[in-house]
């Protein structure tokens, strides 16, 4: 099987060295044709090349692996490979969430695959355990750490004290974060792999920009110091339910309990749960983001392909998203007395704990409050 890989940067480069270094027989047939780069000064052989039509007109390429990241021009050359007879692998979970409507239909009247098992979850093998559960019954919830950049932030602040720039930076470092890490520390990110899983598990699809989503951009030690006096731990999660007439997605930090599953989840792995009736709540752990790690499970799409284990692209129905749950929430403000109707517990001149609300009500009140530096958190029960 031949392929193209369109960018060669932390996990294109990663895929080239996994394919490169084939260690398997099954691995050894797969063989890189033309590698996509961005500039002449990176072709270092005649692998490289900047012009992507040539991958479209070679007719020995089947398989597009996209690495590129962000929406253009990366989804114009998914479209085009598709277009074109070839199956598309892909790692970038922005374009995919954002296209997911025009890109899979098209793959399905093409019949061909558009498989996204490196856009969720790092290396952790999250699609195709979905997949799995569903031969058997529905998923009926998800929820989990999605973001490695931002659990890798969190734990070096708790861990080791240090602050937030620090700790982006050394994410940065380790490829671990986007290009643009606002998408990593505000809940995009998190909330493409969210719309991407909500796909996978329940048929439907979200439209991103409609997703409720709070970040981890303005933490301070100050909500550590309230977690851990309370024998918490910060997360930022991704949560999808399945419920009647839609479904509800949520992006936020949660204050979980020091001994639940997913407080244990440090570094740059994530941590992922599924729900479904007989085999009731499953976690998948793993490196959430990194280049190896990515490249491991793009690489496991390829390998399915050379297989001939490809699969049928989904037909997606509209997902109505309804509000979540009522919970209790941690604010830090600078306006708290703004909240006076709806707080629980006064914690101190700026921190709060709320009645039981929604995330859509407490955010509808933040954004009346003026207040754009707020930090939130979800206080999980268990
Ligand atoms: N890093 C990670 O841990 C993970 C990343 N992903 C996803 O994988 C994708 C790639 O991420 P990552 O490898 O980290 O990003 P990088 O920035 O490291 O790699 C992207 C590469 O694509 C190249 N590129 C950009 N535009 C073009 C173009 N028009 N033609 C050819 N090459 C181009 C860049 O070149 P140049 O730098 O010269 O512009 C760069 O080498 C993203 O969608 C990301 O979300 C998914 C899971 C984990
Ligand atoms: N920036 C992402 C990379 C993997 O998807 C992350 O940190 O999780």
């Amino acid at each position: 099987m031949q392929i193209a890989i369109l960018g060669r940067g932390v996990v294109g480069g990663g895929i080239v060295k996994l394919i490169d270094e084939a260690q398997t027989p099954l691995l050894q047939q797969i063989k890189i044709k033309k590698v996509l780069v961005h500039r002449s000064e990176q072709v270092l052989d005649s692998r490289h090349t900047t012009d992507f039509a040539e991958i479209l007109n070679d007719p020995e390429i089947s398989v597009v692996c996209e690495c590129i990241g962000g929406l253009e021009p990366a989804h114009t050359y998914v479209k085009q490979a598709l277009e074109s007879g070839k199956h598309v692998v892909t790692a970038n979970k922005k374009m995919l969430a954002v296209f997911a409507k025009e890109l899979f239909d098209l793959a399905r009247q093409k019949q061909l695959t558009l498989a996204y098992e490196a856009s969720v979850g790092g290396g952790i093998p999250w699609i195709d355990n979905i997949k799995r559960i569903q031969r058997l019954e529905p998923v009926t919830a998800f929820q989990g750490i999605f973001n490695g950049t931002s659990n890798y932030i969190l734990s070096q602040m708790e861990e080791k004290d240090l602050d937030f720039a620090t700790c982006l930076k050394s994410a940065q470092k380790l490829g671990y974060a986007e290009k643009d890490p606002s998408d990593d520390i505000d809940g995009g990110d998190v909330c493409y792999k969210v719309c991407l899983s909500a796909l996978t598990c329940f048929g439907q699809l979200a439209d991103p920009s409609q997703v409720e989503q709070w970040g981890i951009r303005f933490l301070s030690q100050e909500d550590f110091a309230w977690a851990k006096e309370h024998g918490r731990t910060i997360k930022l999660l991704g949560i999808g339910r399945r419920e009647a007439g839609g479904l509800s997605l949520q992006v936020l930090p949660v204050m979980l309990k020091k001994s639940s599953l997913l407080a244990s989840v440090g570094l740059n792995f994530n941590g992922l749960q599924t729900e479904s009736a007989s085999l009731g709540q499953a976690t998948f752990v793993g490196q959430g983001a990194g280049s190896l790690p990515t490249a491991h499970a793009a690489v496991q799409d390829l390998l399915d392909l050379a297989e001939g284990r490809g699969e049928a692209a989904a037909d997606p129905q509209p997902g109505r998203l309804l509000a979540g749950p009522e919970q209790t929430f941690y604010l830090r403000t600078e306006n708290s007395s703004f909240f006076a109707g709806v707080t629980a517990e006064q914690i101190s001149d700026r921190a709060l704990l709320t009645k039981k609300m929604t995330l859509s009500d407490l955010s509808r009140l933040l954004e009346q409050s003026g207040d754009q530096r707020a930090f939130l958190a979800g206080v999980a029960d268990e």
